[in-house]
C-alpha cells in the first residue's frame, strides 16, 4: 500500500500539509534560544543558565525512550492518527510553557517543555514515516528536503518574531516573553488543524488503493480459474492475464516494488530492532554526534555570539571615574562626569573605553540609590544597595537600570541581543534555502555516506574558528548552515535504506531517541563547562562542539567502509546498491504464470 501511495498526485498536497504542520513544532522548539536574553532579564537568577539548559534537557530526556515506542505505534496504528495525537501534545505543552512564563514560574515552564517534547519528537517520527510512505525512490530525499526547508522557516521566523514580540508586545498582565510564547501556542494550534486535514486524505487514498488492489486480485484469480478450466480458450485467457499484469506492474513503479513491499499484513514487533544492521547503528551514532554540535550549538548561539563578537567583556583595566556611582541614565550624576577610561587615567585626551562591541562598564558598588523624586522612572524597589554589582544584578526590565543607573549597558545589551539573534539565524536560513535542492541532488547522485562524513569535517573547521579566532562569525555560521543542510539531506532519507520497509517507523523512532540522548545531555555539559570557566562559553564549549564534529568524521568514515562492504547502498543513487540489485534480480512480477 505504502509504495502505491507514491503514485498518487495527492502526495504533493500531503507533503505541503505535513510541512506546514511542522512549522509550529520548529518555531516553538527554538523559542528558548531566541528568547534567551529576554528570559534572563525577566527571571534573573544565579542559576539562570542551568534553568535555561534544562528547558532543552527536559524536552529531550523523555525522548531518549519515547520516540522508540512512538515509532512502533506509528507502524502499528498508522502515522496519520499519530500526527493528531502528537500535534495535540505540542499544543498542550506550549500552552503550559506560555502560562509558566506568564506567572514567571520555572516549574511550569519546565513542565510545559516536557509535554511539548512528548509530542515534538514523536511528531517528527510520525511525519518521517508519512513521508517514507508517500515518497519513494527519486523523490524521497527531495520530500525530506522540502519538509526540512519549510520546518526550518519556522525556526527562522521564530528568531525574528519572538524577540520582537517580547520587546514590543508586553501588556500589563502579560510580560513580553509570555506574549512571544502565546504566539507560539497559536501557531501550534494551526499545526493541529493541518494534522486533522492530513488524516482524511490519507484514509481516502488507503481505501482507494485497497479497492483497486482487491479489484485486480479478484480479476486475476477469476481469469486464472477460467484459465485452469482447460479447453481451447487457454491462449486468449493467458494473453488477457498478461495484459492485467502489465497494467498492474505499470501502477507500481519499479523502484517502489524494489524498495517497499506491502507492509500492511506483516507483523511488526519491537524485537525487530535486533535485526537492524550495522549501517543503521552507524547512522544513529552519526546523528547523535553531528546533531550534537548543531542543535545544542544553536541553543547557546546567542550567548556565544554576544560573548565573542557583540557584547565582549571589557578589559579589567577599563574602569569608571566614579565606580560607586551610576554609569549612565537619569540617576547618573552626569554621563560626562562618570566616563570609563583605561587604567584610571582620566586626564584630558585619553579616549573612552571599552569601545564598540564591548559591554559598557557598570558601577562596581551602589549605596542606597533611590529613584525617589526622579520623574520618568518607575523603579521596582525603593532603594538599591550592592556591595558588589555583577552582571546578573542588572535587570534591564527595571527602570532603575534601563533608564536610571546603567542605561548605556542596557541599551548596548539590547542591541547586541538583536544582532546575535539575527546572525544566529544564518545556519537555519541556509538550511531553509538549500534543503530542497540538496534533497533533489541526493536523489540523483547518491553519495549519502560520503556526504555524511564530509559535513562533519566542515563542522570541525566551523567550531575551531568560533572557539579560537576572534573575527566576524559570518563565515563560520555559513559553514555551519551548509554542513548542517548537507548532513540532514543525507541522514534522514538514508534510514529507509538501512532497515526493512515494515520497520521504518520503529527505525525513525529509535534514531530520534538516540539523537535525543545527545540533545538532553549536551546542553548540560555546555552549561557546566561555562560555569567551570568563570561564566564564559569560549573556548571550552567550542572545544566540546569540535570534539562532537570530529567524532562525526570518524563515524562517517566507518559508514563508508561498512557501506562499501555491504554493496554500497547508501552511496548508490537509488539506495539499492550493487549486492541488492544482484540479489533481487529484476522487479518481482505481481504473480507468476
Ligand atoms: N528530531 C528533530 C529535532 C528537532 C528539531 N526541532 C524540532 N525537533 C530533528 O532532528 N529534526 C531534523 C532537523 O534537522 O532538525
Amino acid at each position: 500500500m505504502a509504495s502505491q501511495k507514491s503514485q498518487l498526485t495527492v502526495r504533493w498536497l500531503v507533503l505541503l500539509l505535513a510541512c506546514i504542520m511542522m512549522i509550529g513544532n520548529y518555531y516553538c522548539y527554538d523559542n528558548p534560544a531566541s528568547l534567551h536574553n529576554s528570559m534572563q532579564t525577566l527571571m534573573p537568577s544565579t542559576n539562570f543558565e542551568t534553568y535555561y539548559s534544562l528547558l532543552y534537557t527536559v524536552y529531550s530526556i523523555p525522548n531518549i525512550v519515547l520516540p522508540f515506542f512512538g515509532g512502533f505505534f506509528v507502524d502499528k496504528l498508522g502515522a496519520p492518527i499519530c500526527l493528531i495525537i502528537f500535534s495535540s501534545l505540542i499544543l498542550a505543552g506550549q500552552i503550559v510553557f506560555a502560562f509558566g512564563a506568564s506567572v514567571e514560574s520555572w516549574p511550569f515552564m519546565l513542565m510545559g517543555r516536557v509535554i511539548f517534547g512528548l509530542g515534538g519528537e514523536n511528531l517528527t517520527v510520525a511525519q518521517s514515516a508519512v513521508l517514507a510512505q508517500w515518497f519513494v525512490g527519486k523523490e524521497l530525499a527531495l520530500a525530506f528536503g522540502i519538509n526540512l526547508s519549510i520546518s526550518r522557516l519556522g525556526s527562522v521566523i521564530n528568531n525574528y518574531v519572538s524577540p520582537a514580540v517580547a520587546d514590543d508586545l508586553a501588556f500589563s498582565d502579560f510580560n513580553g516573553v509570555s506574549m512571544a510564547l502565546w504566539v507560539g501556542a497559536l501557531i501550534c494550534g494551526g499545526s493541529l488543524f493541518t494534522a486533522f486535514m492530513i488524516v482524511p486524505i490519507d484514509k481516502a487514498a488507503t481505501k482507494r488503493l485497497k479497492d483497486t488492489t482487491k479489484f485486480n486480485d479478484d480479476l486475476t484469480s477469476s481469469l486464472l480459474e477460467d484459465g485452469e478450466d482447460g479447453g481451447g480458450n487457454n491462449r486468449s485467457k493467458a494473453s488477457s492475464f498478461d495484459g492485467i499484469r502489465a497494467v498492474s506492474a505499470e501502477r507500481m513503479s519499479t523502484s517502489a516494488m524494489l524498495l517497499h513491499e506491502d507492509i500492511d499484513e506483516e507483523e511488526i514487533r519491537l524485537t525487530d530492532v535486533k535485526n537492524f544492521g550495522v549501517i543503521f547503528w552507524l547512522l544513529s551514532l552519526s546523528c547523535l554526534v553531528v546533531y550534537g554540535c548543531v542543535l545544542p550549538f544553536n541553543s547557546f548561539a546567542s550567548g556565544i555570539l554576544s560573548e565573542r563578537n557583540y557584547f565582549k567583556a571589557p578589559s579589567s583595566s577599563c574602569v569608571l571615574m566614579n565606580p560607586g556611582e551610576c554609569s549612565s541614565g537619569l540617576l547618573a550624576v552626569n554621563a560626562t562626569k562618570n566616563p570609563a577610561r583605561d587604567d584610571g587615567d582620566f586626564s584630558e585626551g585619553v579616549s573612552n573605553c571599552p569601545g564598540d562591541d564591548f559591554a559598557p562598564v557598570f558601577p562596581t558598588s551602589l549605596d542606597s540609590v533611590t529613584c525617589n523624586g526622579v520623574s520618568g522612572l518607575s523603579c521596582d524597589k525603593s532603594s538599591y544597595t550592592f556591595s558588589t554589582v555583577t552582571s546578573s544584578d542588572i535587570d534591564c526590565d527595571d527602570d532603575f537600570w534601563s533608564k536610571g543607573c546603567a542605561k548605556n549597558y542596557c541599551d548596548a545589551y539590547s542591541d547586541a541581543t538583536k544582532t546575535s539573534d539575527s546572525v544566529m539565524s544564518i545556519p537555519y536560513f541556509i538550511s531553509a534555502g538549500l534543503s530542497p535542492l540538496l534533497g533533489f541532488l541526493v536523489d540523483r547522485i547518491g553519495y549519502r555516506a560520503v556526504v555524511a562524513s564530509l559535513a562533519p569535517c566542515m563542522l570541525v573547521w566551523v567550531h575551531l574558528t568560533l572557539g579560537f579566532e576572534s573575527g566576524s562569525p559570518i563565515a563560520p555560521l555559513i559553514g555551519q548552515g551548509v554542513a548542517y543542510s548537507l548532513f540532514a539531506a543525507v541522514l534522514w532519507p538514508s534510514v529507509p535504506f538501512s532497515v526493512e520497509a515494515k520497520s521504518v517507523g520503529t527505525a525513525y523512532g529509535l534514531i530520534t531517541a538516540i539523537q535525543n540522548f545527545g540533545l538532553a545531555v549536551f546542553p548540560l555539559i555546555v552549561s557546566q563547562l561555562k560555569s567551570a570557566n568563570g561564566g564564559l562559553y569560549l573556548p571550552n564549549c567550542e572545544v566540546f562542539f569540535t570534539g562532537c564534529a570530529a567524532a562525526g568524521v570518524l563515524v562517517g568514515a566507518l559508514l563508508n567502509i561498512f557501506d562499501a562492504r555491504r554493496g554500497g547502498k547508501l552511496n548508490s543513487i537509488d539506495g539499492k546498491g550493487r549486492k541488492e540489485v544482484a540479489d533481487r534480480g529484476p522487479p518481482t512480477p505481481l504473480m507468476t504464470t
